[in-house]
């Protein structure tokens, strides 16, 4: 592989999973310089870039490039004007000491930046954090499987590594593996295709703690399932911790085999919902203390008021905003906040499932008429459509529910729990169902 097609498909996993903010400002920003042996050269528009790098995406990138490579690559950073002058051999390439300090550690996979001190607690997360602090403390006893669950960016992958962080932190012996649903995927599929499902085996079921990540992406591949059920079944056999984290409850993933789906229950699971207005301000005075950043309260408060999303969206206007008073070098004030993120509040800058879209989508797939989803009609042909998109208005978006029953048509809250319920239900054991509802949550996100 070359640096290009290497850092092209880096980019392409930035790209999936960090805020269209993020990636325009710290991403977009890098051309690969070179590859050699281990070591990818990138270059950066500016020391802030290169500082930001080194603090906050380096040991993604890290990861991202040993999940592509299956080895570990070493980011060299590089400013333009550095290389102009060629003096590139002051330069050093990140060495480990400076990788770790760039929080990944390489034998666990797990970011040191993830700790119980640094997750800022609130409404939505108290009980996960609750969890979570209970099994690092005791792993493989109280809960087990602990699974957290919730949307994107809200704290599920921070709380898990906090685990694995803690654990080793009270047991520096301790053997804790960490990886997402899909690394486990294709590790296995390599394993498969040279021959090394047996110490694929021994890899992952000789480990104390095993963190996976993102299970709904189990979802449809049957060889892995079978094979993750079979670790899973070792591991807890011998009381050994898992820990997982999925964006839905695993009954709501179709094709995820019933016994997963039972043994996943079999422990504890907690969902996590977005932070409210006060949890927002206290992480972002947490972040702006850890990154020395002074910013006045009241535009703390006025970013928090803006972007309501997500933590990880929230992160991503805080670094914005710092990255925008660097360049102008100028004190952070509301109204340099509301310059920075203009046009990005509300995640105007993501395709936004409202409920409308849904109302919409839902109608025209089953070729009714808006007005039928939002009506009284009892019949079956419009009754499990309309079920259908208040499930998906329920798992889609962040409304409460009686705002749901509002957009459809004035209904009752109950009515649309009792459509959830009701969906949920149905989506365990029909996979007709199942399917169009995987086709519709595609067509959504379009
Ligand atoms: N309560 C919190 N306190 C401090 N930081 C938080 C909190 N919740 C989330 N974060 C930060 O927000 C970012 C996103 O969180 P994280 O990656 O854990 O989300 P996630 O729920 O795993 O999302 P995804 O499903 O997309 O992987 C991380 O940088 C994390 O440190």
């Amino acid at each position: 592989m070359n640096k290009d097609s290497l850092w092209e498909k880096i980019r392409d996993a930035f790209e999936d999973n960090v805020s269209t903010t993020t990636y325009s400002t710290w991403i977009e920003t890098v051309k690969p310089v070179s590859l050699e042996g281990n070591q990818l050269t990138l270059e950066l528009p500016s020391p802030l870039h290169r500082d930001y790098w080194k603090d906050k995406l380096a040991d993604q990138l890290v990861e991202y490039a040993y999940k592509i490579t299956k080895k570990d690559i070493i980011p060299n950073f590089v400013l333009e004007d550095e290389l102009r002058n060629e003096k590139q051999s002051s330069f050093e390439p990140i060495n480990d000491d400076q990788k770790n300090s760039n929080n990944l550690m390489k034998n666990t996979h797990l970011n040191t930046n993830y700790t119980f001190e640094s997750f800022v607690i609130g409404k939505g997360n108290q009980m996960a954090h609750a969890a979570a602090l209970v099994v690092s403390e005791d792993p493989g006893k109280m809960y087990n499987p602990l699974l957290l669950y919730g949307g994107v960016g809200l704290g599920k992958t921070h709380l898990m590594h906090a685990i694995g962080n803690k654990i080793i932190q009270d047991n520096p012996e301790a053997n804790i593996k960490y990886i997402t649903s899909e690394s486990f995927t294709n590790d296995f599929i390599n394993a498969i295709q040279n021959h090394k499902t047996e110490s694929f085996r021994q890899e992952y079921r000789n480990v104390d703690v095993l963190l996976v990540d993102d299970i709904q992406f189990f979802a449809d591949k049957d060889g892995t399932q079978e094979e993750f059920f079979h670790t899973f079944n070792d591991l807890y056999e011998n009381r050994k911790q898992i820990v997982l984290t999925s964006d839905r409850l695993p009954n709501e993933i179709s094709k995820l085999q019933d016994r997963l789906v039972s043994r996943f229950a079999w422990g504890l699971s907690v969902d996590i919902t977005p932070p409210d207005l006060e949890t927002r301000i206290a992480i972002l005075k947490t972040k702006a203390e850890a990154d020395n950043i002074d910013v006045p309260t009241d535009t703390l408060n006025y970013i928090a008021g803006q972007i309501d999303s997500n933590v990880r969206e929230l992160e991503g206007a805080l670094s914005r905003v710092q990255a925008f008073a660097k360049f102008k070098n100028v004190k952070i004030t509301t109204d340099l906040v509301s310059e920075a993120l203009k046009g990005l509040n509300k995640g105007e800058n993501k395709i936004e499932v409202n409920i409308d879209k849904i109302i919409q989508t839902v109608s025209s797939y089953f070729n009714l008429s808006i007005d039928d989803i939002k009506g009284k009609k009892r019949i079956q042909k419009i009754v499990i459509p309309r079920q259908i998109a208040m499930y998906l208005a329920r798992v889609m978006t962040n409304n409460s529910l009686p705002k749901i029953g509002v957009a459809f048509g004035g209904k009752d809250h109950t009515t649309v729990i009792h459509a959830y319920d009701k969906i949920s239900e149905s989506l365990k054991n029909n996979v007709n169902l199942q399917n169009k509802v995987d086709e519709l949550r595609e067509e959504l996100k379009r």
